[in-house]
């Protein structure tokens, strides 16, 4: 059997540097994604002194470009994808930052839907692929709905760009359904990254797990669902 490659965008720091170490710990090739060449290349020169088969690639996850480029050069160097973990993210504040709802669209959910769109086909030619959104509990609308932390929480931006990024989770999974692909979204719990701040209660290696245990999920394992570790979310 060929070995697994996967592909974490977002992944030079935060949970997503911890999902490519978590990967790569399993013995998968990780291509460890970030907005310039230079983070990416110093991110998986960290992976690389613990023995990890990393390599930086460049990835501004709004630039179609870089996708296009990216998705060529994975199709020519390795014929396929196994795992896809849309982990890139932003949070801004609408009411202080000019252009912020407009700016969380892109990047938390039209960048993830180009990214998936560009790289499907290769995640076909997997024997088990697997793509993860790194969503958000804010993005659930029913949760939204009941829980007074959750609403005084959310930002319109986030939490709409989230729920639009579970839908997608949801197309993607119907349209794939019976075939090697699984598609999940996830929520990574509340998380000491420089997004999460320092009072978040799980460390960035905790919060990657979710992220992990669906990217490498069993031939068995669900698909088109919203999960945080085992528990089922409501959307
Ligand atoms: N930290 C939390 O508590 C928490 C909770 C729920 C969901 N999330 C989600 O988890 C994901 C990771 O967040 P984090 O907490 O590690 O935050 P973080 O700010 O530490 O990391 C976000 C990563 O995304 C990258 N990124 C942002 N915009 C990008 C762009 N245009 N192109 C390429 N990369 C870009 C950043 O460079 C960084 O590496 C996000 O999608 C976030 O919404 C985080
Ligand atoms: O729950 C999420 O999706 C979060 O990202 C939580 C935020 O990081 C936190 O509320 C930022 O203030």
């Amino acid at each position: 059997m060929s070995k697994k490659i996967a592909l974490v965008t977002g992944a030079s720091k935060g949970i997503g540097f911890e999902v490519a170490k978590q990967l790569g710990e399993q013995g998968i090739t990780v291509l460890v994604s970030a907005r310039t060449k230079a983070d990416a290349d110093s991110a998986a020169g960290q992976l690389k002194e613990l023995g990890i088969d990393a390599l930086g690639v460049e990835l501004e996850v709004t630039n179609g470009e870089h996708i296009a480029a990216l998705a060529k050069w994975i199709g020519e160097e390795y014929g396929k994808l196994d795992i896809l973990v849309n982990n890139a993210g932003i949070w801004a504040e609408p009411s202080k930052v000019e252009g912020a709802f407009e700016t969380t669209f892109e990047v938390n959910t039209f960048a993830p839907y180009h990214i998936t769109e560009a790289l499907l086909p290769l995640l076909l030619e997997s024997d088990a692929g697997r793509i993860v959104n790194q969503s958000s509990a804010l993005g659930s609308i029913q949760f939204l709905l009941s829980n007074e932390l959750a609403q005084r929480l959310a930002t319109p931006a986030y939490a709409a760009s989230k729920a639009a990024l579970n839908m997608l989770t949801v197309y993607w999974a119907k349209k794939y359904e019976g075939t090697n692909l699984k598609i999940n979204t996830v929520h990574p719990g509340l998380v000491k990254t420089r997004m999460g701040g320092e009072k978040a209660e799980l460390s960035p290696e905790e919060g990657a797990r979710t992220a992990v245990q669906y990217a490498t999920l069993p031939a068995d394992g669900p698909t088109g669902g919203f999960f945080y570790m085992d528990n089922e979310l409501p959307w």
